[in-house]
């Protein structure tokens, strides 16, 4: 856990040996804390340098180990730092790779740290819902006084030969724990400052607020009482359930990689196929956030559109982005794809269309070409089967702006082959997304999730609500935006397409529907009316807010959506009551959480960490509650299922609401764990 050799006769060297990220378990901080004193008492050495094993000086603290803080063994983190910075012979802290978290904190109880050029440091633990700061580069670490010398040649060596300088040279100033922090004018303003600042953005997480609360202690009070005042913060926020759900999310990301098809495929046995080139057709806003994505990976990619004034834009728009960097060419004809190893298709949200471009792509593109859409709803294998190798085609959903969001839903239908998933995820990752496979069906996981919520939003106005009412009740729960001021973004069109592609509205709906009910189900038809009136968000200037301009950013409360919505309920005989902050949350939230059982015993989404994955990285469901599943199980899977019922009985004809047969069944057997819900699933398929 901790190597102890004797270089350079004085020079005691330790390696840090817990891969893969030399992460400070139990095991780990003993073997430090031994081989510190190990130095300390051979009166041989002079003097200590402190590494990492495999090019990585430490990834901090064991995440894992924080699932279960009670059972922690072996010296405390501050105990092995304690001892270090006492220490009488000069310790020199070797970072490559990167010191992250306590493995930074470990190398400021070093008197000495010399950083690779490339080494990254810094407190990132914001992410784990713990005490926060940002990483930066070795260079900047320098500036900032966190490195004292950075090197391009070997760390170590360069360390030892530092350690050999510094030997029996006073320490006194060199311990971080006896340098005051210098004075700073305003010392309370500029801290009432910070806090406003951060609380305004935290969006109820108190990680960043607390963190404000320690900084303040550590600049204002002795040492000692810094550190006392640190630990009790720490206990607060570990006591939080948002510490939990921080850092049930880190594992949920990287949980994804890990994939599994029904079928039995997984991650470890398919091999992807090799891809260098791809083609992405249609450049309207995800065709061109694709190609950015594409190119930042190092693909060599044609851009197709055929409308002549769209690519000339979407060539500028690209350029821009891409800063001269990437290999980008454009073209109209869609024979430029001809060659590619893969395609990606971003046309608009019609499957005549997409149906047509993939016959097309089929007959173009040389053997072996994987087709992929960046469809959000539609059926992979209609496409599929439109192909002459429907086994290669699969979806990759993308989010916008695609250059920018962390999420990747990669969808397999019955015939995509595991080769052509292995193949879409690899992409990802290049891409640097969170990439999820998930199975085929109407709005895959994300987006089928997401009907429910808007349904009960919808619902909800058409009750007594206003926009802004539901919006603050979201925002205050951690959403970046409410429900109405999301869709004003991504604008209210999309949705009134996806509902008259599925008849829901429009002219192929029967005459005589009534106004609320399709096929005997509620149904609020407020989305429809809006787009009929050329209310489609911010794009038209007006949608659920009002806008400067069309293109408008900034939401204002309009006058006119009030009468709308009276006129509307007068219309329908609806009778406005008013609606609290918790039915709003409740309704809007639980609605998410029963599709995601759904969609667990469909065996849609292969696991509730890669659902939470989704829900966190791509529609903003705020991090310090876990996502949607992780959340459910922090409420009480019994109170979410007392709730479904009784919003069920309430509104007989929304199915959204009637408790799912997953979570009734989780409830009778007792609630268990997340990790154990896939045990409950129907036809449960083994979790890696
Ligand atoms: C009431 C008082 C309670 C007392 C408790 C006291 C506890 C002490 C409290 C506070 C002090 C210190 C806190 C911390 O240090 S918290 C940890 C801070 N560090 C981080 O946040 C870094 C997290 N890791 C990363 O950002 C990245 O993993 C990376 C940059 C280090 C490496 O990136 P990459 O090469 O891309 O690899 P992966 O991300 O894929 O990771 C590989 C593998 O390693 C696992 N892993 C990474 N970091 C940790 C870690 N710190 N602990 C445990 N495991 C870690 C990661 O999960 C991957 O494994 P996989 O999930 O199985 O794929």
């Amino acid at each position: 856990m901790a190597q102890y050799t004797t270089v350079n006769g004085s020079v005691a060297l330790i390696t840090i040996q817990n891969p893969p990220v030399n992460a400070l378990r139990a095991a780990v901080r003993e073997g430090l804390f031994n081989a510190i004193q190990k130095a300390s008492s051979d009166p041989l050495v002079r003097s200590v340098v402190l590494s990492g094993q495999n090019g990585t000086f430490c990834g901090g603290a064991d995440i894992k180990e924080f699932g279960n803080v009670s059972s922690m063994s072996g010296p405390l983190l501050v105990e092995v730092f304690a001892l270090m910075e006492t220490s009488m012979k000069p310790v020199v802290a070797a970072i490559e790779g990167f010191a992250l978290g306590g493995g930074l904190e470990l190398a400021l109880a070093c008197h000495y740290r010399i950083g690779h050029s490339k080494a990254r440091v810094g407190l990132p633990e914001v992410n784990l819902g713990l005490f926060p700061g940002r990483q930066v580069i070795a260079g900047e670490a320098l500036k900032l006084g966190l490195l004292d010398r950075v090197t391009d040649h070997n760390t170590v060596d360069t360390a030892l030969a530092f350690a050999k300088s510094v030997e029996g040279k006073p320490l006194d100033n060199r311990r971080l724990g006896n340098r005051p922090c210098p004075p700073l004018e305003n010392m309370d303003a500029f801290f009432e400052e910070a806090m406003k600042r951060v609380r305004s953005r935290a969006r109820g997480a108190s990680a960043p607020v607390v963190c404000v609360q320690a900084v303040r202690g550590a600049a204002t009070l002795p040492f000692h009482k810094g550190m006392e005042l640190e630990k009790v913060l720490l206990g607060t926020l570990f006591n939080s359930g948002q510490a939990q759900a921080s850092q049930y999310c880190f594992f949920a990301e990287r949980a994804g990689a890990r994939w599994s098809m029904p079928s039995g495929a997984r991650w470890d046995t398919c091999r992807a196929l090799s891809i260098s080139t791809a083609a992405v057709i249609g450049l309207g806003t995800m065709g061109r956030g694709i190609t950015v994505a594409l190119a930042r990976a190092g693909l060599s990619v044609v851009a197709v559109e055929t409308q002549e004034h769209q690519l000339a834009e979407a060539q500028r728009v690209v350029s821009h982005m891409l800063k001269g960097g990437g290999q980008v060419s454009y073209s109209s004809d869609l024979q430029a794809a001809a060659e590619v190893d893969l395609v990606v298709e971003a046309v608009f949200e019609d499957m005549a269309l997409k149906e047509k471009l993939f016959k097309l792509l089929s007959s173009i593109c040389k053997p072996g070409t994987l087709l992929a859409t960046n469809t959000s709803t539609l059926d992979i294998d209609r496409l599929a089967s439109c192909t002459r190798d429907p086994q290669l085609v699969v979806g990759m959903h993308f989010f916008a702006p695609a250059h920018m969001m962390r999420l990747l839903e990669v969808v397999y239908g019955p015939r995509s082959s595991p080769e052509a998933v292995a193949t879409a995820m690899q992409l990802g990752k290049r891409m640097g997304k969170v990439s999820v496979a998930v199975g085929n069906c109407p709005g895959f996981v994300g987006n089928r999730m997401l009907k429910p919520y808007l349904e009960q939003a919808y619902f909800l106005l058409e009750e007594g609500a206003t926009p802004e009412l539901v919006d603050a009740a979201l925002e205050e729960f951690g959403f970046p935006m409410g429900v109405f001021r999301m869709t004003d973004l991504s604008g209210l069109d999309v949705g009134w397409r996806i509902r008259k592609e599925e008849g829901l509205t429009g002219p192929d709906v029967p005459a005589g529907q009534p106004t609320r009910s399709r096929h005997g189900h509620r149904y609020s038809p407020l989305g429809d009316l809006m787009c009929e009136r050329g209310r489609y968000g911010q794009k038209s200037g007006r949608g659920w807010y009002l806008y400067d301009k069309p293109g408008g950013r900034v939401a204002r409360s309009d006058p006119w959506l009030r009468n709308f919505l009276e006129e509307y309920r007068v219309r329908n005989a609806l009778v406005a009551r008013p609606i609290h902050r918790q039915e709003v949350l409740e309704r809007c939230l639980y609605a998410i959480i029963n599709e995601g059982f759904r969609i667990l015993d469909d065996g849609i989404a292969a696991s509730p960490q890669n659902i939470d994955a989704i829900y966190v990285f791509g529609y903003g469901w705020p991090k310090h509650r876990g996502g949607p599943m992780f959340y459910a199980g922090q409420v009480g899977l019994a109170r979410v299922l007392e709730g479904l019922e009784r919003y069920h009985l309430a509104h007989p004809d929304v199915p959204h609401l009637e408790p799912s047969s997953l979570l009734r069944r989780l409830v009778a057997s007792g609630s268990p764990p997340i990790h154990k819900w896939n045990q409950m699933v129907k036809g449960h398929r083994s979790q890696l």
